[in-house]
């Protein structure tokens, strides 16, 4: 059973439609959910917890349908809303205590769980201080915290690296990859950054204007983009010349040259038999008089070739694009 899945999920608001006819099936592990600012994540998140009704279609969560099924979807599944909610004059363990009373917790359990999640999320230390005197970083390890206590099956965290510097970014994802590796916990984590998502996600969804525009495993986004890593022992500028003329498309990097294995041995896009035949193109013609040094794989990274800014995929992976995947 799918973690998430949603059929023709559509809202509207007067003036704007927030999603239109989304359809995709998220499983388990950590998935990244990527849209510029007003692309509707938010508002899928709102519509998944069942505090927001779709005008149209459906989804579930964990098997519950959205719409009938809200307050058993809730206790299973924790959320860490967007913006700053936090009360200023109470400290970071009354608050996660409490959450947890509320969500069905012994007094003594909601302790010694608010304890756990504090700790994992590296509060423990300042968990007795008012929650008005915490930084940025530290406000958001709260709402994240207040998110697990309950030991959900399932977490939406919404922009947990917003107003955070590099390092505060790195932190909080080195957390949110550890909730999955750690506890077993799914995660659907919102960023309108692709690159942060791509390094510790399992699967990618990218929506635009509330369409989807790809769904797939961080595997396969690469995959098809790939690249071989070559350097000769002499002549670069001839080898370079030699693989385009064995129909390869090469680019140059300083003494390496770059050879696209998604433009196959033909010109044509990408397949898995491609990248063994690319791969034997090279060897052949590097080993007519160039002296192969350095032949590895090497994979773009997904900001490289989607750019969600853009109302679509760009580059080698062009052919698998939105409506494949948004049938
Ligand atoms: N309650 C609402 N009433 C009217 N329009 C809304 C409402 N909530 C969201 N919208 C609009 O729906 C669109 C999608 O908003 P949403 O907040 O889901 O986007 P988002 O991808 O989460 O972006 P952000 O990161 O900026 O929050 C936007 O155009 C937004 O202005």
């Amino acid at each position: 059973m799918p973690v998430i899945a949603t059929q023709q999920l559509t809202k509207r608001y007067p003036r704007v439609t927030a999603l239109d006819g989304l359809s995709l099936e998220v499983g388990d592990g950590v998935t990244g959910l990527v849209g510029a600012n007003g692309a509707g994540k938010s508002t899928l998140i709102k519509i998944l917890l069942g505090l927001s009704d779709p005008t149209s279609g459906s989804a579930q969560v964990l098997g519950h349908d959205v719409r009938d099924d809200g307050a058993a979807l809730r206790s299973r599944v924790g959320y860490m809303p967007e913006h700053d909610c936090l009360p200023a004059d109470v400290s970071a363990t009354e608050l996660v205590v409490h959450l947890a009373r509320m969500s069905g917790l012994p007094t003594d359990a909601a302790r010694e769980r608010a304890a756990d999640t504090l700790r994992h999320v590296g509060l423990y230390e300042e968990r007795y201080r008012p929650i008005g005197g915490y930084s940025t970083g530290m406000k958001q390890r709260v709402k994240l915290a207040q998110a697990l206590v309950h030991d959900p099956d399932v977490v939406f965290l919404d922009e947990p690296t917003n107003g955070l510097d590099p390092t505060g970014r790195d932190e909080m994802l080195g957390l949110v990859r550890r909730i999955y590796d750690d506890f077993g916990i799914s995660v659907l984590v919102t960023s309108h950054l692709l690159g942060e998502l791509e390094r510790i996600c399992d699967q990618v969804v990218i929506v635009d204007g509330g369409v989807l525009l790809r769904s797939s495993t961080v595997a396969d986004f690469t995959r098809a983009s790939a690249q071989l890593a070559v350097e000769v022992a002499h002549d670069t500028a001839g080898a370079a010349a030699a693989l385009t003329a064995a129909g390869l498309r090469v680019s140059r990097e300083g003494e390496t040259l770059l050879v696209e294995i998604g433009a196959g041995v033909d010109g044509d896009d990408t397949d898995d038999t491609d990248a063994g035949a690319v791969h034997d193109t090279v060897r052949d013609v590097v080993a007519d008089g160039y002296g192969l040094v350095r032949l590895e794989s090497r994979r773009h990274h997904i900001a490289e070739v989607f750019d969600p800014t853009t109302t679509g995929p760009s580059g080698p992976t062009s052919d698998q694009g939105a409506t494949d995947d948004a049938a």
